[in-house]
């Protein structure tokens, strides 16, 4: 195995007709083994950056090499060593559970003898022993994510990319695909991700990668973001400003000590057309010692308050951060 896993060298993908870059000069290295993550807004670019990855998006300029083969000299090769597993369903309906991963382990010339006990194999693995005869419009969406990550690894790949791979996935098979990408870090297989579940990639990920607009806006460990945040603590406050503007009540959140940022997450009425306005307070200090103070204050401008919780800065915070809220 060579000294990364991934190595992006100032990739750019422009589309044809398009007045942007899609990929707009992004280089990064994932070494063997690594859960990478790579986090951004709808139209960020990571799909496509995967895309190049994956040899079915060809760069513009740049180069991308996976686990030693340059993608675009080297297709072919890459297509070997790599596995995608991507967002939609692209199992062939004509065949079975089964008869597709043996389809895929023949094209990826997989010896004959052990095609069949890898089939068996990851179907079992998957939780899927039962369902090996099974149609592929007849599984469950999360089955059918299940068989997609099992015909991913059937050619024992080097590197693998999952495409928001729990994306619409109940709690349970959630898990279940968390457990198994854990099983195939402990495996040393190197692992890129793209998510826009916060939670997800600072669970899974030794490292991430914010992307927006095509560029790399930051890269390091998830725990190495959040301490770049100003505030370590948060307090989310759901109050009824009453008789007073809705936005004095960040100001004057602002003006306690402690307090380092004041944010709108929701507005929400109520059947008795009373406002509530949920706050994010982003506090620099231990997050309970600041609840007293931040009562007070509201106490004394008749600021109806009917929740308050605390919690830790997340990545979701670094990602908002760096990203802003606007939709895209
Ligand atoms: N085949 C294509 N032709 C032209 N433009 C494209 C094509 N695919 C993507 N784009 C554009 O490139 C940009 C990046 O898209 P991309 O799908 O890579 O983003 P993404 O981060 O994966 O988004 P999402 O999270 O919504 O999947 C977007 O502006 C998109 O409209």
């Amino acid at each position: 195995m060579p000294e990364a896993a991934v190595v992006v060298n100032e990739l750019v993908k422009r589309y044809p007709k398009s007045r942007t870059n899609a990929v707009d000069g992004i280089s990064f290295r994932v070494p063997p083994g690594e859960v990478f993550g790579l986090l951004g807004p709808n139209g960020a670019g990571k799909t496509t950056a995967v895309g190049i990855l994956t040899t079915r998006v060809l760069p513009t300029s740049g180069n991308a090499v996976v686990a030693g083969v340059d993608v675009a000299a080297d297709p072919v090769g890459a297509r070997r060593k790599v596995a995608v597993v991507p967002q939609r369903n692209n199992l062939d309906r004509s065949l079975n559970a089964r008869q597709n991963l043996i389809w895929h382990a023949t094209y990826h010339g997989v010896p004959r003898a052990d095609r069949h006990r890898l089939a068996d194999e990851l179907l079992d693995r998957m939780g899927l022993a039962a369902k090996g005869k099974s149609q592929v419009d007849d599984l469950s969406g999360g089955q059918a994510q299940r068989l997609m990550i099992a015909r991913a690894l059937i050619h024992r790949p080097e590197v693998l990319f999952l495409d928001e791979p729990s994306t619409g996935l109940d709690p349970q098979a959630r898990l279940f695909v968390h457990d198994r990408i854990a099983d195939l870090r402990a495996q040393g297989v190197t692992i890129v991700l793209t998510t826009h579940d916060m939670d997800e990639a600072e669970k899974l990920s030794d490292r991430v990668g914010v992307v927006d607009h095509g560029r790399l806006l930051a890269l390091d460990t998830p725990r190495a973001l959040i301490g770049t945040l100003p505030a370590s603590g948060t307090i989310d406050a759901s109050v009824r400003p009453d008789g007073l503007a809705p936005e004095r009540v960040p100001e004057l959140l602002r003006g306690v000590a402690g307090v380092c940022g004041v944010e709108e997450v929701g507005v929400t009425t109520a059947a008795d057309c009373v406002t509530e306005h949920r706050l994010r307070l982003y506090v620099d200090r231990e997050p309970a010692s600041l609840l007293g103070p931040v009562a007070g204050m509201l106490d004394e401008h008749r600021v109806a308050l009917s929740g308050l919780s605390l919690g830790s800065a997340t990545l979701e915070d670094v990602f908002i951060g760096l990203t802003g809220r606007e939709l895209r």
